[in-house]
């Protein structure tokens, strides 16, 4: 191993070029603030929490086709996987949105007016507990900017999600993305040589996450929650 740590580590004109599109995307799509807003004034109630997590949801799905929308070579990729990666990751990328931001305090109080309203949304305790045993696992890996950016373009780019058609298309995309983000891991982190293989290791608990997410879904639905049209159309709810 000390032949890998001894390993002269370069990252390329071209990678430093895809690094800057993509955290520029990752920064200028943000839900709005009008939104946040209101997560922070609304009062408390179980149906009050829901019905903001619901419109935050919503935003955060138009704020995520933006962002995928601006990864490089996406749009390239065939229309029909477009739509189908971006339908197989839209949960996962919530997931790691909201660790991301769950895992870093906010002069606002933002954070804890969220955790609060999270909840007391109606969401029943066993998924509460994995869904902030993940926030917590994202908060301790002190991510920068760069890799939320990159590990959120890894997850949208997985190539074996349902009804993707070219497959090694997307995978040498994704593979662009993981030679990257590798490097960057090995010059931010050089104390830690395994700091990569921890990221991809939470990629792994995100798709624990999907599963319960759908359960979370179906038990709100029982309860008669009502979800918008565009969260609908991208999980696949009736
Ligand atoms: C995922 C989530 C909706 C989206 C929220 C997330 C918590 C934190 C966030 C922070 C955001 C930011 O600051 O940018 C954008 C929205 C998100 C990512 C919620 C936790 C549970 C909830 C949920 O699954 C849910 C699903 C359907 C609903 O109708 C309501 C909630």
């Amino acid at each position: 191993t000390t032949k890998l740590s001894k390993e002269k580590v370069e990252i390329t004109k071209e990678q430093r070029a895809l690094i800057k599109a993509i955290l520029d995307a990752y920064n200028r799509h943000q839900i709005p603030q009008d939104v946040t807003k209101k997560l922070l004034q609304e009062q408390y109630s179980a149906e009050e929490n829901f019905l903001l997590l619901t419109e935050v949801a919503t935003s955060q799905v138009q704020v995520l086709v933006e962002f995928t929308k601006n990864i490089p070579g996406f749009l390239s990729l065939d229309r029909e996987d477009q739509i189908a990666l971006l339908k197989g990751s839209a949960v996962e990328a919530m997931f790691l949105r909201s660790a991301q931001v769950l895992s870093k305090k906010m002069p606002s109080g933002y954070t804890e007016v969220l955790e609060e309203r999270i909840r007391k949304s109606g969401m029943s305790e066993e998924f509460i507990t994995p869904m902030f045993n993940f926030y917590k696992s994202i908060g301790e890996l002190h991510m920068t900017q760069e890799e939320q950016a990159l590990l959120t373009t890894i997850t949208i780019l997985t190539p074996d999600r349902p009804y993707v058609k070219s497959h090694e298309a997307v995978e040498r995309l994704q593979e662009t993305m993981l030679d990257v983000l590798r490097k960057l891991c090995v010059l931010q982190h050089p104390q830690e040589p395994q700091y990569f293989a921890r990221l991809l290791g939470r990629l792994t608990e995100l798709r624990t996450l999907h599963h319960y997410h759908v359960e979370m879904l179906t038990s709100w639905k029982t309860n008669d929650h009502k979800f918008t049209p565009l969260l609908c159309e991208i999980w696949d709810v009736q």
